[in-house]
């Protein structure tokens, strides 16, 4: 399974997608023959392939791609990763950063890894809650450590160019497991990425 981004389209499902768009831009109103327009729906069915392109991509493998054994045991974070994903509701974009951390029982796995991972479940469609989950209990599966921590910060399109509208409310989810259950080691974390937090 490649775990890479995505290199190829599948022509198949693009001709499928490409139909559907078509008769869905008529639908709104709009004349898919008008030439601005031609070629969106070839367009929007890789554009929305692209998007949700983390379905043919598998975390674990990625994790295990680049897992190296170490004996460093202090927490590691990588934090700020932004991420765009899309909601599972209305498929409008939600979009924000992830700080990752986990906390090396024997094995350490490269850095661009768990960026890669919250690629893997961003381009989906999701609620932030579930991914939230799915980045934890994937690294926490592959790696094996004493604790995993992942917050996500976003802000969602469907709450702001629609629906309720408000432009600036930014929902935060969190998942700790192991280590991170202990409220001191939590509250380094949190402090470690309590400025960006508070930066808005
Ligand atoms: N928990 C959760 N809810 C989300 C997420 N993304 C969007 N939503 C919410 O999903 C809900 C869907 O509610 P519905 O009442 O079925 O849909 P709606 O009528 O379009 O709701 P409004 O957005 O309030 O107009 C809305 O409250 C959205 O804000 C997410 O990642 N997590
Ligand atoms: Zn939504």
């Amino acid at each position: 399974m490649p775990y890479t981004h995505i290199e190829q389209y599948d022509e198949e499902t693009t001709s499928a997608l490409r139909d559907h768009y078509q008769q869905l831009i008529g639908l709104l109103g709009e004349d898919p023959d008008r030439d601005g327009l031609l070629k969106t729906p070839e367009r929007m069915a890789r554009s929305m392939q692209y998007l949700t392109q983390g379905y043919h991509m598998d975390a674990h493998a990625i994790l295990n791609a680049a897992k190296f054994t170490e004996s460093y045991s202090e927490m590691v974070i990588v934090k700020d990763i932004e991420l765009y994903s899309l909601c599972e509701h209305h498929l409008l974009p939600f979009f924000g950063k992830a700080h990752v951390a986990y906390i090396p029982n024997g094995y350490i796995t490269g850095l661009s890894k768990l960026a890669r991972v919250v690629d893997v479940y961003a381009r989906r469609l999701q609620v932030q809650e579930r991914m939230t989950h799915q980045i934890l209990d994937a690294i926490q599966e592959t790696l094996q450590p004493l604790g995993v921590a992942v917050v996500i910060e976003a802000q969602h399109l469907c709450m702001m160019m629609r629906g309720v509208q408000k432009q600036n409310s930014v929902t935060t989810t969190s998942a700790f497991c192991g280590q991170f259950e202990d409220e001191r080691t939590r509250s380094e974390f949190i402090r470690l990425i309590g400025a960006n937090l508070t930066r808005r």
